[in-house]
């Protein structure tokens, strides 16, 4: 009692007090949220409530994104005006989770290729983007292991040129950065020197932050044996007793034969084909819907930052597919990105939700695993620059699931998965895919391969070097 007591007062003395208690009371309000945060997480919002620059990082599920959505609600509120603050991530899967857009959309550099003087001149010429560097006063870039220290570093120049202060790391815009460079890495290419592949190698890496926060506690799973093991697999580090963990969920079948194991598979190639075939083996009626998207600017820019996001434009379902759900919609009752069920029944839905979108305004109902049924209507997604709304698409929240893409279920809680880890590639894959789960029982693997799962050397040494963790 003490302790819970001792947490809520950290908690409301934090500052800026109001914004975080607002925060709380939406987040409880429409997602169910009611966790309090940890002491790191507290210092990392101090430094940010206090303009500093910080780099948050931690294993998976340690609640970075939970972080920097207050951290974002708090800046746009009580530190700087909503259209002074910038949201971004290096995909659009994870900007649409936080109601940014990709960093290179806002940037204005394109495909962000060539020198650092071409793309300055590039934004220049570009009225809307340069109004953007303009009025940036803070920058959110989250999952930033997939951005290259080559592309940091041409940021860092257009930032400071165009801010006018050619001597402050990225001009004194203040950047909150998160991400976990044990994830998936930039992609390669040669492009990229490869002395500054990572974006911790950029050169003004260690000038622009203030704070380097390594997030510890882990929250989406509680069992220590596969903590131990997941840290394992994150430092490409397994002893005997993980690999026999693992052995052991090898081949195993699920139990309860009425439970269906989403599959992951490291391409999206992989994934069409054995959810295309797994619906037309249902040898039921297959309805259609096709997204609505609006937004007249930048139509292009938009199309691409959908393309990336995470709701299909066009969506096939049938009575017995298998759905994962692709958008909070009442945390509270279990209806959370991430949870997967199966379509019983189309129910046909008259009135304004679901006018002139979908076929027949037949809705789907889906029975989730834990029992919930539920009718799911239309949900939409923003992609956004600053506090204007670039685009909207509104769809059906849902994917087909018997097989999901490594990429698409980044930074999703499953309660199961069904993997090849052998079929993995590329370092922070396996890692990926493995930390999705919350627990070892929903684990089930076809096959693996010890010598794929790997750490880059460099990550390794940033994380000793930075933070001293060497677990
Ligand atoms: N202080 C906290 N107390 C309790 N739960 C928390 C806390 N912080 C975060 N969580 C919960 O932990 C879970 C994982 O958080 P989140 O998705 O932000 O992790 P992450 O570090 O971004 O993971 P990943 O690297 O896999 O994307 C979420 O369900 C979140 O609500």
């Amino acid at each position: 009692m003490l302790r819970h007591a001792s947490k809520i007062f950290t908690f409301l003395h934090f500052k800026p007090t109001t914004s975080l208690f607002r925060t709380y009371c939406t987040n409880k309000n429409t997602t169910g949220y009611t966790q309090h945060l940890t002491s790191q997480q507290q210092e990392a919002l101090n430094a940010i409530s206090n303009k500093k620059s910080v780099f948050i990082t931690g294993s998976a599920g340690t609640g970075k994104t939970f972080l920097v959505s207050i951290a974002i609600d708090i800046l746009k509120n009580d530190v700087y005006k909503p259209g002074e603050v910038f949201v971004t991530s290096s995909t659009g899967i994870a900007a649409c989770a936080l109601y940014g857009q990709t960093l290179h959309s806002f940037a204005g550099i394109g495909l962000g290729v060539g020198h650092k003087h071409g793309l300055l001149e590039m934004v220049v010429r570009n009225s809307d983007a340069f109004e953007r560097w303009k009025s940036v006063r803070a920058l959110v870039i989250d999952d930033i292991s997939m951005i290259s220290g080559d592309l940091f570093d041409k940021l860092d120049y257009i930032a400071r040129t165009l801010k006018g202060r050619v001597h402050k790391p990225w001009g004194g815009i203040q950047l909150i950065v998160s991400g976990d460079f044990f994830q998936l890495p930039p992609i390669m290419d040669d492009q990229y020197p490869f002395d500054r592949h990572f974006a911790f190698d950029a050169k003004c890496w260690n000038a622009t932050f203030y704070l380097e926060l390594e997030l510890t506690p882990i929250f989406r799973q509680s069992e220590q044996e596969f903590i131990d093991l997941l840290q394992g697999v994150r430092r490409g580090r397994l002893n005997e007793e993980h690999l026999r963990i693992l052995q052991q969920y090898c081949c195993k079948e699920p139990v309860d034969s009425s439970v269906t194991v989403p599959y992951l598979y490291p391409l999206n190639r992989d994934v069409k084909i054995v959810n295309d075939a797994r619906l037309r083996s249902l040898n039921g009626k297959i309805l259609k819907y096709t997204a609505r998207d609006t937004g007249k600017k930048a139509k292009n820019l938009w199309k691409w930052e959908h393309n990336r996001g995470i709701a299909p434009k066009k969506l096939e379902l049938g009575i017995g597919a298998r759905v994962m759900l692709i958008k909070n919609m009442d945390v509270g009752v279990g209806l959370m990105k991430g949870a997967t069920g199966t379509i019983v029944d189309f129910v046909e839905q008259t009135g304004k939700k679901s006018r002139g979108v979908f076929a027949k305004c037949l809705l789907p109902k889906v029975r989730f695993d834990s029992g919930l049924v539920h009718m799911i209507g239309p949900e939409e997604w923003h992609v956004m620059e600053g506090e204007k709304v670039l685009a909207t698409r509104k769809q059906i929240p849902l994917i087909l699931a018997w097989a999901i893409s490594v990429h698409k279920c980044q930074g999703m809680t499953l309660d199961c998965l069904h993997t090849d880890l052998s079929k993995a590639f590329g370092d922070g894959m396996v890692y990926v895919a493995l930390s999705r789960v919350r627990t070892l029982r929903g684990l089930y693997l076809s096959g693996f391969d010890s010598s794929k799962i790997k750490a880059h050397p460099k990550v390794l040494a940033f994380y000793n070097n930075h933070f001293g963790s060497k677990q």
